[in-house]
Formats: C-alpha cells, structure tokens, sequence
C-alpha cells in the first residue's frame, strides 16, 4: 500500500517523530510512505485546508492508497478532507478507532489531532496507530459476523457521496485557485504525485495550476 503523511503548519515540528512511527509500521508491513506535508516550522506552509486539496488529489488520482493527515484537534483535517470526492476520513485518536476503522469503515484517510491529547507517550500512542490502521486485511467487520451489513453500508455511503459530489476536477476549479497553487507547491508533494498519479485528467489539471 502506498501512504502518505501529510502535516500542517500548526503542528509540522513532530512530523520528523510521527514520520519515524510511520516508517517503522510499514517497513515492517512492505507499505510504501510519502512524507508530502510539512516536515518542519520553515518548510513550505501548508493549512488543513491544504491537506484536503492535496490528500484529494493523491487519492482521486491512484497515486497514493491512503493518508494520513491531521492538525492540532484533527478536526480541520477531517472536515477538509471528506469535503472532496473520493475521500473517507476518519477520526482517530488511539489505536481501536484505527482498528474499528479499518474493519468497519474501510475507509482511505485519517485525521489525527497532534496537538490535543499529545503528550507523554504520544509517539507510543501514534504507533500503535499506525499498526491497527495498516495491519491485515480490512473491511473484515467487527465482530466479523457483522461484516456483510457494515460492507454493506460502507458501499452505500460511497454511492451517496458520489452522487453528491461534483466532478473532481471541476470542484478544483471551482475553488480559489490560489488554495490550489498553495497545496501543490510543495517539492515532495510534486514527486509523489507526478511519480506516481493515474489519472491524466488530474494530472494535466495540477500541471496547469502550476504553469508547467
Ligand atoms: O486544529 C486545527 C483545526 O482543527 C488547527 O490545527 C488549529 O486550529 C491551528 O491553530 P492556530 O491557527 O491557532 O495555530
């Protein structure tokens, strides 16, 4: 699976601690990370709202299966990212609701808050996050016996925000684009993506934005 992480200004200088959680969990498990956000205070400045945009766009396009995000109460991250097509955010403060998640929602994107709650063994706590959310096989059900109605509902949600949302590319440009210009100005951001995106329409759209 391929993961990216990606951090906002509020909190970018644990994102070195969180990054090394992450790394460690899917060596361990032959997952691949991108460390798209901010990696410190200096680096390109990027808000929740950012995440949204660009978590969306390495979702929609294929270049990434999963995401994780997050601000200080993990809120911003989760409201801006299911704000999008293609995204199912969850909210995760501690390993069962990466566990539950994974089984019940079987969704593509979480939001933690790295500011509430972080405290004394929060590294700890963000591990073992990290190995319920990428552990196994997901969309099992829990308890498993439920695993057909939960699936079942997960679909439904899926169909519903589908034809709620707006085609994806159009929704893009009918933001501010300078949110956009923003989002994918980052140089990790730009690699992972163009590396590893599958979508032209997407591509050629982010292309435009930035002027190439
Ligand atoms: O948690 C958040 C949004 O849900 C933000 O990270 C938080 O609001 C940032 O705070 P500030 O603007 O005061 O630095």
């Amino acid at each position: 699976m391929k993961i990216a992480l990606m951090q906002e200004f509020s909190q970018a200088a644990k994102n070195p601690v969180v990054l090394e959680q992450l790394n460690t969990v899917a060596a361990d498990k032959g997952h691949t990370v991108f460390n798209v956000g901010m990696d410190g205070d200096n680096d390109h400045r990027l808000t929740y709202i950012h995440l949204g945009i660009i978590g969306s766009l390495l979702l929609n396009s294929k270049a990434v299966d999963f995401v994780v995000a997050g601000c200080g109460t993990g809120q911003g991250a989760l409201m801006s990212l299911n704000a999008w097509p293609g995204v199912y955010c969850g909210y995760c403060i501690e390993p069962t609701d990466a566990f539950l998640f994974a089984q019940v929602n079987n969704g593509n994107a979480l939001a933690i808050p790295f500011a509430k709650g972080y405290g004394w063994g929060a590294e700890i706590n963000i591990r073992y996050i990290f190995e319920k959310a990428f552990d196994g096989e997901r969309g099992q059900g829990y308890p498993v016996e439920r695993k057909e109605s939960q699936m079942t509902n997960a679909g439904i949600l899926a169909d519903v925000k589908k034809g709620a949302s707006k085609d994806f590319v159009e929704g893009l440009k009918a933001i501010d684009q300078d949110l956009v210009k923003q989002a994918v100005g980052g140089e990790r951001f730009q690699k992972a993506f163009f590396d590893n995106a599958q979508d032209d329409a997407i591509v050629a759209y982010v292309k435009g934005v930035l002027g190439k």
